[in-house]
């Protein structure tokens, strides 16, 4: 897609003659190689440029059904499109994968506020592969590729989303009709939220408890048709709809669901790892938590839709501070650009450098989910708890720093960041939707936690531990003596380590000492806060560790120019955290006033140096200008104009005098009251 062809702005201008690295190889790292940014480009672009999506028109003035009505046309035109691409491309299934995950990007310039679709291509298409046996996915999946079916995911209820071993829908088994019977026996057991469901598919996964036998045998996947498949009218015992307006993801068209007596087939239930025979006897998968995978996908997949929200909310905050000038820093200059305060320097390089370690860690959970899942089919499910903690703590602790992030770049751009046009408060709905779907992040570092306190008994117990908590071993061997901090990245790393390890400590001794007189349950429950600072602190050792390993390897493979921003982007990010958690850094490492005194000098050293970089960062980050959507953050930089048009375009603009005035304004006004 070619950038903006406007004049760009002088002062953005002149921030990129200062460029001192090749930005276009630091966008050929973050797409995974100079193929794939043409690749993307193209895909972009392919879409984007099509007139019959009419992106001219803004959505957000829309109505909440117009909106939904439109986000369904333009995906239509959209999925249309794909198809008509694949088949030019080759049609094989890396063909369908390379444009999916470029639309990734893509969908959001088209339907901002969310793709009435997107359950069906990610968790509905997903699950049918992951957890059907061949003959269910000879049955399936080409419906679902050529779109004949339209599906979601729905496993949430009214009453219960977290603890899911609850939920209330039945499923019951009858050999003799080979059918199971669907029911929705409370009002708390509707499903509730699945995405794309109100509406727009016809098919659904659901999450029921299955009976078979006069036995429940917990919650197993079945597929369901819940429409008719040419009048689109719900099938007998069907009743659903829209859950109604949202924060955000308004045309993601969430829904509600309940079964009265509603006849499922034998065949329908998805029988990879839980299986039934006809007779009705249940056998129990090799490990009962695998039903639980299209989740696990679905959170490693999140880390990088997090980073990419930070990126393109850094480019809007980065470009507008480059542009933006105001109150002079010496009395007697002129105003400076409003990145010359170091407070904005700090309100926006940091995140830069997150969206960085965060695409690193994308990037390595993508291949430690890739080999664990390889594993697994045959047979070897030893390192799934390991991902399920990894991810489910990855995911709370990226999208916590996703959406804190997002909020502070809005805050960032002044009373313009609170405009719609700004382009940032979609990235900060979808960020903060994110902290809650696909698990709370509560929840999810309480999982992590679990895996924590199980490996710290196995290290004081002098068992193995796998590779990525293995610092505990450390904190054991240091026999209560804190460890001595050194101001090196390593360092740095020892000490958060320290401080994931002794929290880690703390929370286990609470559980020790409360065991004596209550459960372990309840000795658990009242250790939650340390558990979840505990988990969050070892998220934080994930990122760096991860980030210090992928840096150091890219730095070998990059130019020495722009190996030097990657060493200055990860110790902004290593020293950043630090500073961040000073508090849990301090009860259990040995760190001086003078070496935090250092630290904070070496902030600002990093930012007198990324100062050059960050433009030439952001601008890698490769986001065109439909794709940031911004009038502060496009490529030209002429925010003024760009707001003054966007202004005008106001519906209420489009006539001098509104109606108001004749019919309530001017007779309050006359009225004399
Ligand atoms: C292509 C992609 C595009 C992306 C676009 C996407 C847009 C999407 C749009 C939006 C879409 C939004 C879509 C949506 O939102 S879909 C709905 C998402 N819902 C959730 O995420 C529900 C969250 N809850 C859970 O996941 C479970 O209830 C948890 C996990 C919390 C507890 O569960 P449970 O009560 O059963 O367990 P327990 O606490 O008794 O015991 C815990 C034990 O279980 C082990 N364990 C647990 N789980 C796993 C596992 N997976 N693999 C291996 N092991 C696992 C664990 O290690 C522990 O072991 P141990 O300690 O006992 O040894
Ligand atoms: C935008 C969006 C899209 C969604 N899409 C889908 C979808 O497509 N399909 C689908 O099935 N679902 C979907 N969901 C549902 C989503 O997965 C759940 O809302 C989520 O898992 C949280 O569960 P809950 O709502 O029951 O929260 P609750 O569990 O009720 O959380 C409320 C509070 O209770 C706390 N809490 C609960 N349990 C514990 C615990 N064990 N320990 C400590 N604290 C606890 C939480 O931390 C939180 O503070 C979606 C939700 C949203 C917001």
């Amino acid at each position: 897609m070619s950038k903006n062809l406007s004049i760009v702005n002088k002062d953005l201008k002149e921030e990129r003659d200062k460029i001192n690295f090749n930005v276009e190889e630091f966008t050929n790292w973050f797409y995974g190689g100079a193929e794939k940014v043409k690749e993307k480009k193209y895909i972009e672009n392919y879409f984007l440029s099509d007139k019959d999506l009419n992106l001219e028109l803004d959505t957000s003035y829309l109505s909440y059904k117009d909106k939904y009505e439109e986000a369904v046309r333009r995906s239509i035109v959209v999925y249309k499109k794909l198809y008509k691409l694949h088949n030019e491309m080759g049609g094989t299934h890396e063909d369908f994968v390379k444009i999916m995950e470029n639309l990734r990007f893509t969908m959001g310039a088209i339907n901002p506020e969310g793709n009435p679709f997107v359950l069906h291509f990610s968790m509905f298409a997903l699950t049918i592969m992951n957890m059907t046996n061949d003959e269910q996915k000879a049955e399936w999946l080409p419906r679902i590729f050529n779109c004949n079916i339209l599906g979601t995911y729905a496993q949430t209820e009214l009453g219960h989303g977290t603890y899911i071993q609850r939920l209330e829908t039945t499923a019951t088994y009858d050999p003799k009709t080979k059918e199971f019977t669907l029911n929705s026996p409370t009002l708390t057991s509707y499903k509730w939220w699945p995405g794309n469901l109100g509406h727009t598919v016809d098919h659904a996964i659901v999450m029921a408890q299955l009976y078979s036998q006069g036995k429940c045998h917990g919650i197993q996947p079945f597929i369901v048709q819940l429409r008719d498949s040419e009048t689109h009218k719900p099938l007998p015992g069907i009743d659903i709809g829209d859950i109604g307006n949202k924060v955000g993801f308004q045309t993601v068209n969430n829904g509600f669901l309940g079964f009265k007596n509603v006849k499922v087939p034998y065949k329908n239930m998805l029988m990879k790892n839980s299986k039934l025979l006809e007779d009705g006897t249940f056998i129990k998968p090799k490990n009962a938590k695998l039903n639980y995978g299209t989740m696990v996908i679905i959170r490693v997949h999140m880390i990088i839709d997090a980073a990419c929200r930070i990126a393109k909310a850094t480019t809007i905050a980065l470009r507008y501070s480059l542009v933006r000038r105001q109150s002079p820093i010496n009395p007697n200059e002129i105003e400076p650009k409003i990145i010359e305060h170091i407070t904005q320097q700090n309100k926006i390089f940091p995140g830069i450098a997150k969206a960085v370690v965060f695409k690193c860690m994308a990037d390595y959970l993508t291949k430690l989910h890739l080999s664990i899942t390889q594993e697994g089919n045959t047979g070897n499910l030893a390192r799934m708890p390991e991902l399920h903690a990894l991810s489910c703590c990855l995911k709370a602790v990226c999208t916590n720093e996703d959406a804190k992030t997002v909020e502070v770049c809005r805050l960032s751009c002044g009373g313009h960041g609170f405009l719609r046009s700004a382009g940032l408060d979609d990235v900060y709905r979808n960020s903060t939707a994110a902290q809650t779907y696909e698990g709370e992040n509560t929840v999810m570092l309480l999982q992590a936690a679990r895996f924590l306190i199980k490996s710290f008994n196995e290290a004081r117990n002098g068992g193995s531990l796998t590779e990525g908590v293995k610092y505990l071993f450390d904190f054991i061997g240091r026999n209560g003596k804190r460890e001595i901090f050194d101001n090196s990245i390593n360092g740095i790393l020892r000490a958060i380590q320290a401080a994931a390890a002794g929290r880690t400590y703390i929370a286990w001794k609470h559980i020790e000492d409360d065991k004596r007189h209550n459960s372990i349950e309840v000795a658990t429950n009242l250790a939650g806060v340390h558990l979840t600072k505990a988990a969050e602190l070892h998220g934080y050792v994930c990122l760096l560790q991860v980030g210090i390993e992928e840096i150091e390897k890219i730095i070998r493979n990059v130019s020495p120019a722009l190996g030097l921003v990657f060493k200055n982007i990860l110790e902004l990010f290593a020293v950043d955290l630090i500073l961040n958690k000073i508090g849990d850094v301090i009860q259990h490492v040995d760190i001086s006033n003078e070496d935090i005194e250092k630290l904070e000098k070496q902030m600002e050293t990093l930012f007198k140096f990324f100062r050059t970089s960050a433009i030439g960062v952001v601008d890698g980050f490769d986001f065109s200008d439909p794709i940031i959507d911004s009038t502060l953050g496009s490529y030209d930089g002429n925010v003024y104009e760009n707001l003054i048009n966007a202004a005008r375009k106001s519906p209420l603009n489009q006539e001098d005098v509104n109606r108001t005035f004749h019919l309530y304004i001017k007779p309050f006004m006359k009225s004399n009251l």
